[in-house]
């Protein structure tokens, strides 16, 4: 069978940023179901920025097998875990230290090589590599679900626009020197293991990202990292966005359920375009 084409980006948006948070919680841990029943485990990818204040309804939620959690990181700032530009600090202050995931499945990055940016950014991809590389033939990670931001200039992870990481295709962890947003050293995923993942979902909040959002959703062809995470067949790509920040978005919204496909995906894709011209 011929390679499929990715499945449509399917966009929620919710009234208020409460509603936001539960429909996510409630996301989160239909995917561990999912991954659990198929695969016997959950792996995560959490980014930093205003993500981690958005997965608070995570925590005393029902039915979640945290013992079977593996936590990574899709960027960290190069600077101490106990930092206050660490992005494993910002989850584990909202979220991770109030639910008993073992800390040895929660994959940091090494303190001890924050000098050695090849090392540090190596090491990293060593930990994805004992998890992954075992059983899985694949040439990259697939993660079950990868929670993503999006920045004001339309990055995502640190992979920032016109960026020469943009075209990396080899390495899972690369590092960078020239952030333009602080601080300047970072390493991150590159597009080739978020790109391979069963589900990625953009969690987006706050009126400051209106522009930017439509930018990305009603003109993906400018081509700006977040309208580049676009995971391959059967991988799936969702956005969450408060109302405030899908203002101005023109692509249609689709209402708050689980999609377990890509044919579920192209579906309710037709379907929200449908209803959107009809209301016109
Ligand atoms: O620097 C970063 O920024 C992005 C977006 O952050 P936000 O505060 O605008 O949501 C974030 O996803 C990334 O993990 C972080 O390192």
């Amino acid at each position: 069978m011929p390679p499929q084409p990715p499945a449509p980006p399917v966009f929620y948006s919710f009234d208020d940023n409460s509603k936001l948070v539960d429909s996510l919680a409630n996301f989160v841990v239909k995917a561990q179901n999912d991954a659990i029943d198929k695969r016997g485990k959950f792996t995560l990818a959490l980014s930093g920025g205003s993500l981690p204040n958005n997965l608070k309804g995570l925590v005393g939620q029902q039915g979640v097998h945290w013992e079977k959690w593996e936590v990574f990181f899709c960027d960290e700032r190069v600077v101490p875990l106990d930092h206050e530009d660490s992005n494993f600090r910002a989850c584990n202050e909202a979220f991770l230290k109030h639910v008993p995931i073992p800390r040895e499945q929660i994959h940091t990055i090494d303190e001890s090589l924050l000098d050695d940016l090849d090392e540090l950014s190596d090491q990293y991809e060593k930990q994805l590599i004992a998890l992954f590389a075992e059983k899985n033939a694949a040439r990259f990670p697939v993660f079950d679900l990868i929670l993503l931001g999006m920045g004001p200039d339309g990055h995502t992870c640190s992979l920032f626009p016109g960026h020469e990481l943009l075209s990396e295709t080899d390495r899972w962890v690369a590092w960078l020197d020239d952030s333009p947003k602080p601080p300047n050293k970072r390493i991150t995923f590159t597009y080739p293991v978020i790109n391979h993942a069963y589900r990625c979902a953009f969690v987006i909040s706050g009126e400051s990202k209106q522009d930017m959002l439509h930018a990305i959703l009603d003109e993906p062809e400018h081509g700006l990292p977040c309208s580049r995470v676009r995971p391959a067949a059967p991988g799936l790509v969702f956005w969450f966005a408060d109302a405030s920040a899908a203002k101005k978005t023109i692509y249609p919204t689709t209402e708050f359920k689980w999609i377990g496909s890509s044919a579920e995906a192209h579906e309710a894709a037709k379907m929200a375009h449908e209803a959107k011209k009809s209301a016109i």
